[in-house]
Parts: C-alpha cells; sequence; structure tokens
C-alpha cells in the first residue's frame, strides 16, 4: 500500500507536495475530520540515521506534543506505517519564511514587526518552558561566534542571535554577515553592522540588532527583553 492511500484510508485527501527534510517529506493533504488541510511529515526509519531516529525524531514528537501555542504549528496525530514509516500530521503553515523573502525580496517593517512579534511569542514561550529551538536555519552564515568557533554554548542566546538574523533577513532579504570562510565570518561578527543604504533603519531597530548580535553571548538580551524593546511595542 503507498504511503498517500494509508493516508486516504484515515480521511487525508494527497494534494500536493511540500518539500522535503534531511531525512523527510512534507506533503499537504485535505482532511475532513480537521476540516482543514494538513501538512504531514512522512519519515521512514529504515532510511534514517540511528541518532535521527533514536534521539531526534523521538525529542520533536514529544516537544511538539506537548506545546501549545498560537504562533507554533499544532500536531494532530502521529500515525504508524508498515516498513517503520512514519506519519506526523500537523497544522499545515501557511508559507515557508524563506519562499516568501526570495519571493518578495524584502518584508516591510510593519508586517515584519508583526511576524517577528509572533516569532519572539512562541520563543518566548518555548524558553519558559525549558525548550530551546537551536536549528532555526541550515548555513554557516546564521550561526553565533559561540557556535562557530564549537564553544561550549547557551542555547536560549543561540536562539536570540538566530532570531536577529532572521529580522535582518526579512527587512533586507540580505544575511547581516556574508563570508565564504569561517574565520572571515567571525571578523564581521565583531564589526558594526552594516545596513544596505537604500532601507531606512530607526534608531530602535538599530539598537535591538546590536543588542541581540552581541558577539559575547551573555551580553544579548532574554527573550523576554526583547519581547518587551521599544522597536517591538511601538
Ligand atoms: N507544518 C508544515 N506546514 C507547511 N510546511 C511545512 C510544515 N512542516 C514542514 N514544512 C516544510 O517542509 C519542508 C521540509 O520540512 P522538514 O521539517 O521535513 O525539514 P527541515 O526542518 O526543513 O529540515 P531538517 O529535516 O534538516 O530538520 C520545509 O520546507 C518546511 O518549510
Amino acid at each position: 500500500m503507498t504511503v498517500d492511500n494509508v493516508f486516504k484510508s484515515v480521511g487525508y485527501k494527497f494534494i500536493s507536495l511540500i518539500g522535503e527534510g534531511s531525512f523527510s517529506e512534507v506533503k499537504l493533504y485535505s482532511s475532513l475530520k480537521h476540516r482543514c488541510n494538513v501538512a504531514i511529515k512522512i519519515m521512514d526509519r529504515e532510511k534514517s540515521p540511528a541518532y535521527f531516529v533514536e534521539k531526534f525524531v523521538p525529542r520533536e514528537l514529544s516537544i511538539l506534543g506537548q506545546v501549545n501555542h498560537d504562533n507554533i504549528i499544532k500536531m494532530y496525530e502521529i500515525i504508524e506505517m508498515p516498513g517503520r514509516r512514519v506519519g506526523i500530521v500537523m497544522e499545515a503553515a501557511a508559507k515557508d519564511l524563506y519562499k516568501k523573502i526570495v519571493e518578495v525580496h524584502r518584508i516591510p517593517e510593519c508586517q515584519s514587526k508583526t511576524m517577528f512579534s509572533q516569532m519572539v511569542s512562541a520563543i518566548n514561550y518555548l524558553h519558559q518552558a525549558g525548550i530551546v529551538h537551536r536549528t532555526f536555519c541550515g548555513t554557516l552564515t546564521y550561526y553565533p561566534p559561540e557556535i562557530i568557533m564549537e564553544r561550549p554554548y547557551d542555547p536560549k542566546k543561540y536562539d536570540i542571535w538566530s532570531l536577529a538574523v532572521i529580522l535582518f533577513c526579512m527587512l533586507t532579504g540580505q544575511v547581516p554577515f556574508n563570508a565564504a570562510s569561517q574565520s572571515r565570518l567571525l571578523i564581521l561578527q565583531q564589526k558594526p553592522l552594516v545596513y544596505p543604504k537604500d532601507v531606512a533603519f530607526g534608531e530602535p531597530c538599530r539598537e535591538l540588532f546590536r543588542a541581540m548580535l552581541q558577539y559575547d553571548p551573555p551580553k544579548r538580551p532574554t527573550i523576554q527583553e526583547v519581547a518587551e524593546h521599544p522597536w517591538l511595542k511601538n
């Protein structure tokens, strides 16, 4: 029985492929039961490395099962399938942020602020629950200096750095520090941030970036402090 037929037998009708992760694919299905479209992440335990199956997947499922926040995707059910495959049925997100930035190039400040507030609210909720995100993005240019240098790190301060990088990408369509080598990236991360000349940045926004992109992790604000920052309050 194909994966799509397994899901059809329990009420999910295939619509389209959304995307692929390292060891999984995510597809869009319609659901009468949930009266909406759902995203199902399909993982094949046979084809995935042991650390992923034994550590990452149970951890991701346990976290998704515990959390309940308006800005965090909800998990509806887990479907075990023949051949050690598993389907995680989730709320379908409207659009991948990365794809949106590629499409519109820059997200206007007002809209960026609304979206960033939602991310900060979700991360604030997770940090208070003792959960950290850590893997917002996969490439080197998103990593804080302590990760590039492979030093012991505070995962909450790692999240603060990554959030700032994402906000910069939303507002400018480019990463704040761009270098091909690790050593060059570390040099740039220690210098004042360079803003593109054709985007207007007010002082509250610049101050927020200065704080969140502090090279020294303890100097970065907590997520609660970010939530209360004047740029987000106005
Ligand atoms: N609930 C969802 N709604 C809409 N799109 C989703 C949903 N979950 C994942 N996606 C999209 O599907 C793609 C693959 O996601 P997936 O979670 O499998 O991998 P990933 O987190 O991108 O990478 P990795 O497996 O390396 O952690 C991504 O482009 C992601 O945006």
